[in-house]
């Protein structure tokens, strides 16, 4: 069964405890914390002092998304900060193999996130070490734009090479994804679902929380 990461970069950020125990009442299975640098995207989010303090909220596991350069540099303070999963960009990532390592070495699980543009082949030889692929449906710095319709063939391709190698690899899909499109998204292979404006700008969070996760699970 797919997971539901909610994405709290379109929660209302004054009131981030608030919105986390309502994407947790609707029956979210992680929270997805997106942390961008301005730098390697267009926009600046939240840090380590934020993640810090929303640990103190939740036991769901923080699905951190690391939007920013050098990540090498932070594991250790985002894994004091309490994430359970961190998840670098290929495209910043020069040695990521040692970075992998490096995560795995706190007993943290490691993903590996890929822009539109980047090609599977960037990853082939480091799948066999991580937990997760993070296939950017969108071009990441904001929420709220559609999903990239050709991130399809990417999907379902991945899916092929986790299969054929046999591995315990999760996809995660994070971008455009709506109560409209996600079982479509589903059905290409993810099991990990983010879903940011499509969740937080809802009316009633709980309710649409919950009706994700029907979907998810029918
Ligand atoms: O990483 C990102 C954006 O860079 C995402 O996690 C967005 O926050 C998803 O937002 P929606 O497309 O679901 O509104």
């Amino acid at each position: 069964m797919a997971k539901l990461s909610p994405s709290l970069l379109s929660a209302d950020f004054g009131r981030l405890a608030e919105q986390i125990k309502e994407v947790e009442t609707g029956g979210a299975d992680l929270i997805h914390l997106d942390v961008m640098d301005g730098h390697f995207v267009p926009n600046i989010s939240l840090g380590i002092p934020v993640i810090k303090s929303l640990r103190k909220v939740t036991k769901l596991p923080f699905d951190v998304h690391l939007m920013i350069e050098k990540p090498e540099r932070y594991i250790e303070d985002f894994v004091n900060a309490g994430a359970d999963i961190i998840t670098v960009h290929q495209e910043v990532s020069p040695h990521l193999h040692r970075t992998i390592q490096n995560i795995k070495s706190y007993d943290v699980k490691a993903g590996i996130a890929i822009n539109p543009s980047t090609p599977l082949e960037n990853i082939k030889y480091v799948l066999n070490d991580i937990d997760m692929v993070l296939v950017m449906t969108v071009n990441p710095g904001f929420g709220g734009q559609s999903l990239i319709k050709e991130m399809k063939h990417k999907i379902i391709e991945l899916k092929r090479m986790i299969k054929d190698k046999g591995l315990n690899v999760e996809i995660e899909v994070d971008g455009g994804v709506k109560l409209e499109n996600v079982r479509e998204v589903i059905d290409w292979g993810a099991d990990v679902i983010v879903a940011g404006s499509a969740i937080f700008k809802a009316e009633d969070v709980i309710k649409q929380t919950k009706k994700f996760k029907d979907l998810i699970n029918r």
